[in-house]
């Protein structure tokens, strides 16, 4: 839990291959997996068979209330159902307008805060920097929900908003790390009762909870019966008035999402924008290539450009999907004895017995970087490798998107991917366009922090939080924004 994300798994990977057996604190048998077919089983083919393990199901329902994140078997399913139509390809791709809007905004400030004074260039910490802009467009695509405007609750839930993974998760004490090996064995009622203990970490998450499910309280009564919206909170609650009654979301059910979708959406999209900002400063061909990709299509001045159909802007997006994972491993138990089929023979046999109540890490990080699929330069960062024939899937078809393991699969992969896949995009154009990004000494020492979300800490700093600290100037050409030129037209 103390290694940079990736260390253990790629370590096993390069010496057991795709499955590893090994012994938890108390001496029980878990399961390490990144072989894709056994991966395919457990995440699609069996669905409730294997479910979240109470200690996961918890940690989740402490850090964004008790949503669909926690929720297992029919529970899961209803929410799912009446959530899952706010998030389809063309209710995400509607709210591009939203995305491209937040993201030029934080151009323009930027642009304003250099006018005036002598520098071209200013170093910025990416989640400050980009923190605020992508919980703007979360805000007012997911919630028609104005963060930017004055008042006490929006700011307090957006400062505890900031990096509450890190607050949460980071760093864990010998204490933490123990808790976190046996907490399998502690019983469920007694876990609940933990959620109470005085620990800082627990007290922050407590709150953040409560002021979330604050505002999502006000926002579902102002909804009412005759939500119009085309914001994702409006369509679930229109999808769950139009559901049968018996299997209709009651209000303690819909309160909670917004905690959900504020901590499922929130750290991992930012950070996802700061993972490729990091691997554009670290590779300036890449960059500009990308810049004369977005200018040649002239995607950065309207909204109306299809962006699914810049090739280099998709494989930028895609490669740092794969060799960042932002979600490094899911969590499973097995709920029945099962045989696990495999795509590489373990002692001669394609399948692995299991028995009932075996744990499973499946590790999406080793997956990402498995070189049978991704090729032999797996642990680099090359985008080309999506447009060149190297990627070679197979048939064994995992992931949502590019079959990358980024968004889990199956009948629990993430229910905003699309919504995610847009946002990206939008922002990537917007500030490729307009802002070059630089890496800077405090950059290059760079750790990826394991805080269930990976975020970036600069080693001998980790005290300070996640913090990527980039070198931010204007595009040549751009003025200072006086001529407004190669504006973003945001409709
Ligand atoms: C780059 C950004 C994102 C990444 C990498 C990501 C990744 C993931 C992953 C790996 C899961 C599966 C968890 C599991 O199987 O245990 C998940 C679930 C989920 N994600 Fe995302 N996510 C992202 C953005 C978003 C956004 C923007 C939203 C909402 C607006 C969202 C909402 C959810 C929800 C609600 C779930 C739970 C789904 C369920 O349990 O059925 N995610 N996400």
């Amino acid at each position: 839990m103390r290694e940079q994300v990736g260390e253990f798994d790629l370590r096993w990977q390069e010496a057991f291959g795709m499955l590893a057996r090994f012994r938890a604190p108390l001496g029980e048998d878990r399961l390490w997996i990144s072989d894709p077919k056994a991966i395919q089983y457990i995440l699609q083919t069996s669905r409730y068979h294997f479910v979240k393990p109470y200690a996961a199901r918890f940690a989740l329902n402490t850090a964004t209330g008790k949503g669909i994140n926690g929720a297992e078997g029919d529970d899961h399913y209803r929410q799912r159902r009446v959530m899952l139509p706010a998030f389809g390809g063309p209710e995400s791709r509607a709210l591009r307008p939203v995305f491209s809007a937040s993201a030029q905004l934080l151009v323009e400030q930027f642009r304003d805060s250099l006018s005036g004074t002598k520098s071209t260039s200013r170093e910025e910490d990416m989640p400050t920097f980009l923190g605020h802009a992508v919980l703007d467009a979360l805000g007012k695509a997911a919630f028609a929900y104005d963060f930017n405007q004055l008042d006490h609750q929006k700011a307090e839930l957006e400062e505890s908003l900031h990096s509450f993974m890190a607050k949460g998760f980071g760093l864990p004490s010998d204490w933490k790390v123990f808790l976190q090996g046996v907490m399998v064995h502690v019983p469920p009622r007694v876990l609940d009762l933990m959620t109470y203990l005085p620990t800082a970490g627990l007290t922050f998450l407590r709150r953040h909870v409560r002021l979330s499910n604050a505002v999502a309280r006000k926002l579902v009564a102002e909804r009412g019966e005759d939500a119009e919206g085309r914001d994702a909170l409006s369509l679930i609650v229109r999808a769950n008035r139009n559901e049968d009654e018996s299997r209709r979301l009651v209000d303690e059910e819909l309160i909670p999402q917004l905690a959900t979708i504020l901590g499922a959406g929130h750290e991992t999209t930012t950070n996802s924008l700061g993972w490729i900002l990091l691997e554009l400063a670290r590779l300036p061909d890449a960059q500009d290539k990308l810049r004369e990709e977005i200018f040649a299509a002239g995607a950065h001045e309207t909204d109306n450009a299809d962006l699914n159909s810049l090739p280099f802007l998709n494989a930028v997006i895609k490669e740092t999907l794969r060799f960042d994972t932002v979600v490094p491993h899911l969590f499973r138990v097995s709920t029945r004895d099962d045989v696990i089929p495999l795509s590489q023979p373990i002692a001669g046999s394609s399948e692995l017995p299991i028995a009932q109540g075996t744990h499973i890490i499946i590790s999406n990080v080793a997956y990402n970087r498995n070189k049978h699929i991704w090729g032999s330069d797996a642990d680099v960062w090359r985008p080309e490798r999506w447009l060149d024939g190297t990627v070679d899937a197979g048939s064994t078809r995992v992931g949502v998107v590019g079959n990358l393991m980024s968004f889990g699969t199956g009948h629990r992969s993430c229910l905003g991917w699309r919504f995610a896949v847009v946002e990206l995009q939008a922002f990537v154009v917007a500030l490729v366009a307009h802002l070059r990004f630089e890496m800077t000494p405090r950059a290059a020492r760079i750790r990826r922090e394991n805080c269930l979300v990976m975020l970036p800490m600069v080693a001998g700093e980790e005290a300070r939080g996640n913090q990527l600290p980039l070198r931010v100037s204007l595009v040549d050409g751009e003025d200072g924004g006086r001529a407004g030129a190669g504006k973003l037209s945001v409709g």
